[in-house]
């Protein structure tokens, strides 16, 4: 049953008139992942999910979900759910009338208290859309993911707009979710929550993967750096250094504990402090920073 991937994007083709938004991209996301689509401005995220999620037709190339045309939106629809980037809930309804709305439109059932309660909204239930803050709307559109414990959700830069306290409360339920069995894919562009959270990464540019695979997959391709300031008195350092925009030494390395040892024994043998000393295994931003050097 579970060998089945949830999503199966295979040669998938996207053309916008000439421009070609979407190239032969294939991959897969098995049950129970979370499975973060990222990339740069442009890539291509969005006109993927779309048709993953069946609201466009690929020019080529097929898509399959829960093993289905996702175009066939009677079979796949109730089995997801999508949290856009803004949900377009109507102005004059209520938080409950909206929450309840989305039953009526997935087909899903679920208690409207309970979804209420997991999006932090029950003391806002009588009021209505219009009068809600940025961060309660986005977790409003959290709701559409969390009704009905869908067995595929979408999350669309799920924390853009909310607070410390909101990121957390909105990852739990996640967690949660994925608890109860949910497939997740995630578009974010804060890394550090797809550093964290994600199984698999699918990082886009231009149309296509420019990497896919798990962080350390992505990460270990590139370097460790280790960063400090010295003063200019210091003697010659024992590894080959370059200055960072904001004066500080960069060391890149790929034997992080051995020439960490290495600059540390020389400081103090020399008797000088490397100030603001940060050493840290290359992180995603590391990665996307490289798309295009390459
Ligand atoms: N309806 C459209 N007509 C023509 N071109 C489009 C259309 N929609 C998207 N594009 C183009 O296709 C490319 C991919 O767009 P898409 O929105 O899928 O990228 P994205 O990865 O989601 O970007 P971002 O991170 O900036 O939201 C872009 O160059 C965009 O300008």
């Amino acid at each position: 049953m579970t060998s089945t991937p949830v999503i199966d994007v295979e040669r998938l083709n996207l053309k916008y008139g000439d421009f070609h938004a979407v190239k032969d991209l294939s991959f897969q996301v098995r049950h129970g992942e979370l499975y973060a689509l990222l990339g740069t401005n442009g890539a291509g995220k969005t006109s993927t999910l779309e048709t993953i999620e069946g609201h466009r037709a690929a020019t080529s190339g097929t898509v399959r979900v829960f093993g289905q045309n996702p175009r066939d939106r009677r079979a796949v629809r109730p089995r997801m759910g999508v949290m856009l980037q803004e949900s377009g809930f109507s102005p004059d309804l209520t938080v409950r009338e909206s929450v309840r709305l989305i039953g009526k439109l997935t087909g899903r059932t679920d208690k409207v208290e309970r979804v209420l309660g997991i999006v932090d909204l029950t003391h806002k239930a009588g009021t209505k859309v219009s009068q809600l803050s940025g961060g309660e709307k986005r977790r409003l559109d959290f709701a559409t993911a969390v009704y009905g414990t869908p067995e595929l959700i979408f999350l669309d830069e799920p924390t853009t707009g909310l607070d410390i306290q909101s990121r957390d409360d909105l990852w739990n339920a996640v967690d949660k979710m994925r608890e109860d069995g949910s497939t997740i894919v995630l578009t974010t562009h804060y890394l550090e929550e797809a550093q964290q959270r994600a199984d698999r990464i699918g990082l886009m540019h231009q149309g296509t993967f420019h990497r896919e695979g798990t962080v350390s997959e992505l990460t270990r391709t590139l370097p460790s750096t280790i960063r400090f300031f010295l003063p200019d008195s210091a003697p010659e350092l024992p590894l080959r250094a370059t200055l960072d925009s904001d004066g500080k030494l960069r060391i890149e390395t790929s034997d992080l504990p051995k020439d960490l040892y290495i600059l540390l024994h020389w400081a103090h043998h020399n008797g000088v402090e490397p100030q603001e000393l940060e050493a840290g295994p290359t992180r995603l931003d590391d990665v996307f920073r490289s798309i295009g050097s390459e």
